[in-house]
């Protein structure tokens, strides 16, 4: 059941206590209570997702963020490599977190990332070869909502068909589909067809997956919550903020944890409330909110903790550190005729009969995510670049960067100018070699900590994202796109190093990806947050199960790896019951 109020609470223990109903806290929530003796609560700090429309029509997913009300808000600090812009970061405040406000792409990464994810933890259990047992267990992929013939367009073979959470091919074609097949075979050297990168191969470019069933966002919680909630085993609170993990003595040498302070942000007085776990509390609070509330505990950096005055109950310096991103760099170029999507981000009539169309039968251009083709690319083996720094990527199945295609302008954080058609090929830089990291601003746990994810500060990373702004230039330059594209639009137009760089530093935030904040190494590592069994170093009683716990980011839209972390890790507190 969901709750509104702490009094609603049948009871103050419970076996395991999940912090965050985001993306991974639904599934360890869901696997867990299949068990009927198993009693689970769950603590989130958002509101329900229930009618909330901008999270459920797919087209409208980038309007759920950033400044609404189911956006945690975050700023990052000023980035010293962006010409010191700070601009804003949003993470899910909703049930469903992150997989509720997020742009629906779905993949796994490289097989390359779990197999170093394996070799990094010495646990054979995170290799893709354990881990793609996983993908059958989460993934129903479904028919796309205009129903077309998706031959040629997936490998069925590398998915699953009775999971849990609903993906599907794009839900309405568009006029430029055709053209980036026929670019594809143009110049196939450089930007091969990848006939699915669902399933661990994810080089070349083709058919984008989405977390998208029946024309309608698929998220954990219409996912896996939906599919447990009629459990009396299950209790969700929402408006719950967690504000301090509570030691109980000690277990095994180690301090031990059994109870979870939280605030209701939904009763008259905001007094603090307390709940136990008899087994394990499980904090899945995402990369953000997982290291805020350790630090809030005194888990972490014993410098960092003395001078903010927190008495430090486990000194680890790793916390809040190895934070990584995907750099985002929207390439955008001024196109002919109708065929671009513009007019729906300005809300005139094709919105509304785009709507219309949608509230009657799920389908048309909102039904649908906001690329059809996407793909990942490798830098050529004789950069320059490879001559002072080592290749960074996981493996060579691996890629250093990534275009998103776009059929209308593709620029989180700037709208659309009031006349115009455009396309927007967006780049990301997927090996990233900076490091950033969050860390406490105030005492106050209702203060967002600082966030600097310490964007382009390496010279790999500047040329990698350059050289992939290079490829879109090439890309455009096939004939396919002679009778659309007018021009680059603005910095595009950039042509020397210089120019591109500048390019860059004005308009590049993030994918909102990140990972590496509380950092899953091996058992006796000298560094690290987590073991391979996700268990808080130094402590019993504590698991983290979170995008957090990647040490090095996958090749992926980051919801699919944190779904495949959170399905072993489900196994993983299932086999020490
Ligand atoms: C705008 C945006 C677009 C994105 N687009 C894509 C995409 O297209 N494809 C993709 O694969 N990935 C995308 N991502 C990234 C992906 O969604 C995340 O990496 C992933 O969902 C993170 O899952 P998580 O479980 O680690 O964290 P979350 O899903 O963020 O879950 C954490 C939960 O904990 C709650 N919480 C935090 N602190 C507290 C506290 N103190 N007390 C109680 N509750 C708390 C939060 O409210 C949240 O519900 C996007 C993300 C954003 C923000």
């Amino acid at each position: 059941a969901i709750y509104t109020k702490p009094l609603q609470l049948p009871r103050i223990t419970y076996d395991y206590v999940i912090v965050g109903a985001g993306n991974a806290g639904l599934v360890v929530a869901n696997r867990l209570t299949e068990n009927p003796k198993i009693q689970v609560l769950v603590l989130e700090a958002g509101i329900s997702d229930e009618n909330v429309l901008p999270v459920i029509v797919p087209f409208l997913g980038p309007t759920a963020t950033p400044n609404t009300p189911f956006d945690w808000n975050y700023t990052v600090t000023p980035q010293t490599n962006l010409d010191n812009r700070a601009f804003p970061y949003p993470r899910g405040k909703i049930l469903g977190g992150c997989s509720t406000v997020n742009y629906m792409t779905h993949h796994y990464g490289s097989s390359d990332d779990y197999d170093k994810l394996a070799r990094d933890t010495g646990d054979a259990g995170w290799s893709w070869n354990n881990m793609q047992k996983y993908i059958q267990a989460h993934e129903k992929f479904v028919p796309p909502a205009d129903g077309h013939n998706t031959t040629g367009q997936f490998i069925p073979e590398k998915h699953g068909f009775k999971g849990v959470t609903s993906i599907s091919l794009p839900g309405n074609s568009q006029g430029i589909d055709a053209r980036v097949l026929s670019t594809l075979d143009e110049l196939k050297s450089e930007f091969p067809f990848n006939p699915d990168m669902g399933g661990g191969d994810i080089l070349g470019i083709g058919w984008a997956q989405s977390s998208i069933g029946n024309g309608t966002r698929s998220s954990s919680s219409t996912s896996y919550l939906r599919d447990a909630n009629s459990r009396p085993n299950l209790h969700v609170l929402i408006h719950a903020t967690v504000t301090k993990l509570i030691p109980n003595g000690f277990k095994n040498g180690r301090v031990s944890f059994g109870g979870v302070m939280f605030t209701s942000t939904n009763t008259a007085i905001r007094l603090p409330s307390f709940v136990y776990a008899t087994k394990e509390i499980i904090l899945s609070a995402g990369s953000i909110g997982t290291p805020q509330i350790l630090l809030l505990s005194g888990i972490g950096p014993k410098k960092e903790l003395s001078a903010m005055g927190i008495p430090t109950i486990i000194d680890n310096a790793s916390v809040g550190k190895n934070m990584s991103e995907h750099v985002l760099v929207p390439n955008i170029f001024q196109v002919t005729g109708s065929e671009s999507l513009d007019e729906l981000l300005r809300g005139g009539s094709f919105l509304d009969t785009s709507l219309a169309q949608w509230t009657a039968n799920k389908t048309g251009p909102l039904s649908n995510s906001v690329t059809n083709q996407l793909g990942f690319l490798r830098l050529p083996q004789n950069s320059s670049i490879f001559q002072t720094v080592p290749d960074p990527s996981t493996g060579p199945k691996s890629s250093h960067f990534e275009f998103v295609i776009a059929n209308f302008w593709l620029n989180p954080g700037i709208s659309v100018p009031a006349t115009g058609r455009f396309f927007t090929i967006v780049t990301a830089l997927i090996s990233p070699t900076s490091r950033g990291f969050v860390k406490l601003a105030s005492t106050d746990p209702f203060k967002a900590p600082i966030i600097n994810p310490q964007l382009l500060s390496t010279a790999f990373d500047r040329f990698a994202i350059r050289e992939a702004v290079k490829a879109t230039k090439r890309f455009a330059s096939a004939s396919a796109w002679k009778d659309y594209i007018i021009a680059p639009f603005g910095s595009n137009n950039a042509t020397t190093d210089d120019e591109i760089d500048a390019h860059v530093r004005s308009l590049a935030s993030t994918v909102f990806h990140p990972i590496g904040t509380a950092t899953m190494t091996k058992a006796g590592a000298s560094w690290g947050v987590v073991d391979p069994n996700l268990k808080l170093k130094g402590a019993e009683g504590i698991r983290i199960v979170d995008a957090s716990v990647w040490p090095t980011i996958p090749n992926a839209h980051t919801q699919g790896p944190t779904y495949l972390v959170a399905e072993r890790a489900s196994d993983l507190i299932k086999a020490d019951q």
